[in-house]
């Protein structure tokens, strides 16, 4: 192969692609290998060149990278969804932006939701709970998480009147067609339970995923609306940001992670902390590339 600016060996290779597969994101697989005596910018810039092939699924090389590859590794930021005004009127109402974070893309968002609406997704939800399950990211299977996890339900897409204002809602805050959206989860953790950090993006790296993205494109942006106020705990949590956002009822956490051309944001990674009393409900929406066409 002609074009190598950046050389590894197959074992930094298999070891990367190894943890990257794992949901491990770049920075720190780039501390491990500056703990192994790496200069830290070429270990910056070899982490974040497998991972963004890695996550848009190209082919990695055998043996190093060109420059026109590691040029294409940083994620490269667009003017988000909630740039601009801090009041957006919506379906009668009116959306405040509380915060907003640059990277990754992020805006903490009060009255997407009234009080009673949280309460009647709440009442819905609650006999159709089933035990979370995780995506296992190397086999694509669904397997119940060692932690001790949430309990979910989907609404599906408009499925009452109820469910169909909020979807109508979410489309225009979010500037997406309702059609890119998947249905509505709901989740609830009891005091303990928490989602471990994770991206809402789909790795390409088994088949139910690539189907998945092949059907409907990828995830591009999600919505994380909190439906009761929690009084410890419960954050949902960027770590590879630093910021957490506090749940409070019927406010919301918005970001985005893919952009036009399809690169995706590795400092999404997020997790759902434990409340640390009473419970944390949650309603998620997840904007596709292409109208969203189930499994
Ligand atoms: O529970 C949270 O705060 C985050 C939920 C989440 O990450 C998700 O639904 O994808
Ligand atoms: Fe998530």
């Amino acid at each position: 192969m002609s074009g190598i600016d950046l050389r590894f060996t197959e074992q930094l290779r298999d070891w990367a692609l190894h943890n990257i597969d794992r949901g491990i994101p770049p920075a720190p697989l780039a501390r491990a290998m500056v703990a192994q005596g790496f200069d830290a910018r070429l270990a910056a810039a070899l982490a974040d060149t497998f991972w963004s092939m890695r996550a848009r699924g190209a082919g990695i090389p055998a043996s190093g990278f060109s420059s026109e590859q590691l040029a294409d590794a940083a994620y490269r930021h667009e003017t988000p969804c909630f740039a601009g005004p801090n009041l957006r009127a919506v379906d009668g109402r009116t959306v405040r932006v509380a915060a907003r974070l640059a990277q990754p893309a992020t805006a903490v968002l009060d009255n997407v939701l009234d009080p009673d609406e949280c309460e009647q997704l709440v009442a819905l939800a609650r006999p159709r709970l089933a035990p979370s399950t995780i995506v296992d990211p190397a086999s694509g299977k669904d397997t119940m998480s060692m932690n001790r996890n949430s309990e979910g339900m989907f609404f599906r897409l408009e499925e009452n009147a109820l469910v169909a204002r909020i979807d109508r809602r979410l489309s225009t805050l979010m500037r997406l067609p309702v059609e890119q959206g998947e249905g509505l989860q709901v989740l609830r953790y009891a005091v303990g339970a928490a989602s471990a950090p994770h991206f809402d993006f789909l790795m390409p790296v088994n088949e139910a995923n690539r189907q998945s993205i092949a059907r409907s494109g990828q995830r591009v942006a999600t919505m994380v609306i909190y439906l009761n106020d929690v009084d410890e705990g419960g954050e949902t949590v960027f770590p590879e940001a630093g910021f957490a956002s506090a749940p409070r009822k019927g406010s919301a956490v918005y970001f985005e992670y893919c952009n036009r051309d399809g690169q995706l944001d590795p400092l999404s990674l997020h997790a759902g902390a434990a409340p640390a009393s009473g419970e944390k409900w949650v309603l998620t929406k997840w904007m596709r590339q292409r109208r969203f066409v189930p499994g």
